[in-house]
């Protein structure tokens, strides 16, 4: 497993500790009160910054909420992104089976439904949440979440949120307690139907709060949908579902049958190369730990293998992946190289990334390029017109794996799309110069948002300054896929495919 966010522009996965807390890992679970103290979870007192002495304290709280309140505590406080923070969190507390099940479940449902427990929170506290102490507000909605999202009695929920805020803000524990007794008035249904605009007046805002999703992704994903509000629904529910963790079967090194039968998995519906896992760490696999697979969504293969099956009229031996890192297409489109005596040259602009992808292709006739993929025409490694396939596996919102990182619906903004759209365009653009005439670009996106999809491939194949033609992608997938839309791109849907929202435009050079 990488410890990279692929949608990320060359950003490491977890963002720097913040200043005084070089490695991080001291600074994770401490909660501030509004003296400058405050405690970890584990009852450790830290000084305040006032330097007065540490108090001593003992934490009546359970292990696995201790968990997972910290994780979410550093989402907030360190930017960490939960998917990687928390395995180190259970790690450290030596928490398994069903401790570390429950606590990812209290981490994960609580950040993917923050917007609306916060939403939640401020109406029984009858305070905006930017007006509670940070460990305080954590630690409420962890309790919102526990109590109108989960089976944990009511009583139970209160009571051990409480013992939490004890622990660290002690100052708000009785705010806290009437807070959360606040919430048990009603269920889930009951507070977006208080809180929630009418579906009949307003559909999307509706839909945003009732399945915790911003306003700007529902419209988007409804647009993507074509207005379709019962399969936008299906969505929004299907990313609110924990995400199933696909590997793909290197080409020629194992075979994916076996290998499902050896990890108790079950071979993909689509992708030849899928095996789906029960659960379970899968990088502990020695199937992953010797190379013969690697982790990656079915969705993420079938693009990859889109690539290689769309046909190129003459030579065929010089494949380049544009944006390679942490390298699972370029995993799989380098053992397929090797079958069919072809080379990939994978580019990948930040150098942490670009040895993530050294090692994902560790025996494999590629070769790794730590350099800007718009440099084409300009690198002598990169001539225009000099490779026969090319993919372009832009950086983007990441709006199709939202199931993954559960906080990134959050974090992601509106705001970050004319950037992204600048780059994707100029990558799409050096893509379709590095191709010689003949010759396929696929360009691929982990977002359905139609900006990064239809307009930045339309906006890049006019600017490109070379003619294209839009291959059908839809015969590129395997056959008797459902749900493939009328072409020539294909969208894949969490809810209709079981993979992550991957966008695909092939594009063929033709002078
Ligand atoms: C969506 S990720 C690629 C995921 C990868 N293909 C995989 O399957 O593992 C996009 C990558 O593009 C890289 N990137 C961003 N700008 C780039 C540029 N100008 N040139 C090359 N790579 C770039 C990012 O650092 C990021 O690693």
């Amino acid at each position: 497993m990488t410890d990279i966010n692929p949608h990320e522009g060359g950003r490491p996965a977890t963002r720097p500790a913040r200043a005084g807390r070089p490695d991080g890992r001291d600074s994770r679970g401490q909660g501030r009160d509004s003296r400058g103290q405050g405690r970890d979870f584990r009852g450790r007192d830290f000084q305040g910054r006032d330097g007065r002495s540490p108090r001593s304290a003992r934490s009546t709280v359970d292990r696995a909420r201790q968990a997972a309140y910290e994780a979410i505590a550093a989402v907030h406080r360190d930017d960490a992104y939960a998917n990687l923070v928390l395995p180190a969190i259970l790690l450290d507390m030596g928490l398994h089976g069903r401790d570390a099940a429950f606590a990812t479940e209290l981490t994960y449902g609580t950040l993917r439904a923050l917007g609306t427990l916060d939403l939640i929170i401020a109406a029984a506290a009858e305070r905006d949440v930017d007006r509670i102490d940070p460990p305080a507000r954590d630690a409420l909605r962890l309790g919102a979440y526990q109590i109108l999202h989960t089976r944990v009695p009511a009583h139970a929920a209160v009571s051990s949120t409480v013992d939490l805020v004890r622990a660290v803000a002690p100052g708000a524990t009785g705010f806290a307690n009437a807070v959360l007794r606040g919430i048990t008035a009603k269920d889930a249904d009951g507070w977006v139907e208080q809180l929630a605009p009418a579906y009949e007046a307003d559909p999307i805002g509706h839909l945003a709060i009732a399945h915790h999703h911003p306003r700007w992704i529902v419209r988007a994903f409804s647009e993507a949908l074509g207005g379709d509000l019962g399969e936008t629904t299906r969505l929004l529910i299907e990313d609110n579902e924990p995400p199933p963790v696909h590997l793909c079967v290197r080409p020629g090194r194992a075979d994916a049958v076996k290998i499902a039968d050896q990890v108790g998995g079950a071979p993909g519906a689509f992708s030849p190369y899928a095996v789906y896992l029960p659960g379970g760490a899968p990088g502990e696999l020695n199937a992953v730990r010797d190379g013969r697979a690697h982790v990656q969504d079915e969705g993420s293969q079938l693009v990859a293998l889109a690539l290689a099956e769309a046909p190129v009229d003459g030579d065929d031996r010089r494949w380049l992946d544009l944006c390679a890192g942490p390298g699972g297409k370029a995993g799989l489109l380098g053992a397929l190289a090797a079958q069919r005596d072809a080379h990939l040259t994978a580019v990948e602009v930040a150098e942490h990334r670009a040895a993530l992808v050294t090692q994902a292709v560790r025996g494999m006739p590629v070769t790794v390029l730590a350099t800007d993929g718009r440099t084409v025409g300009r690198d002598e490694q990169l001539p225009a017109g000099g490779f026969d396939r090319v993919l372009v596996d832009a950086p983007c919102t990441g709006l199709g794996s939202l199931r993954r990182r559960p906080e990134s619906r959050w974090r992601r903004q509106p705001s970050d799309l004319p950037p992204l759209t600048r780059l994707q365009r100029e990558l799409l653009g050096a893509a379709l110069n590095a191709v010689r005439p003949g010759g396929v670009v696929a360009y691929v996106t982990c977002s359905p948002h139609t900006v990064e999809t239809h307009v930045t491939v339309t906006e890049a194949a006019r600017r490109s300054g070379v003619s294209v033609d839009f291959v059908d992608a839809r015969p590129l997938l395997p056959a008797g896929m459902p749900g493939l839309g009328d072409g020539p791109t294909v969208q894949l849907w969490p809810h209709r495919h079981g993979t992550d929202a991957m966008f695909l435009a092939v594009l063929r050079r033709t002078d």
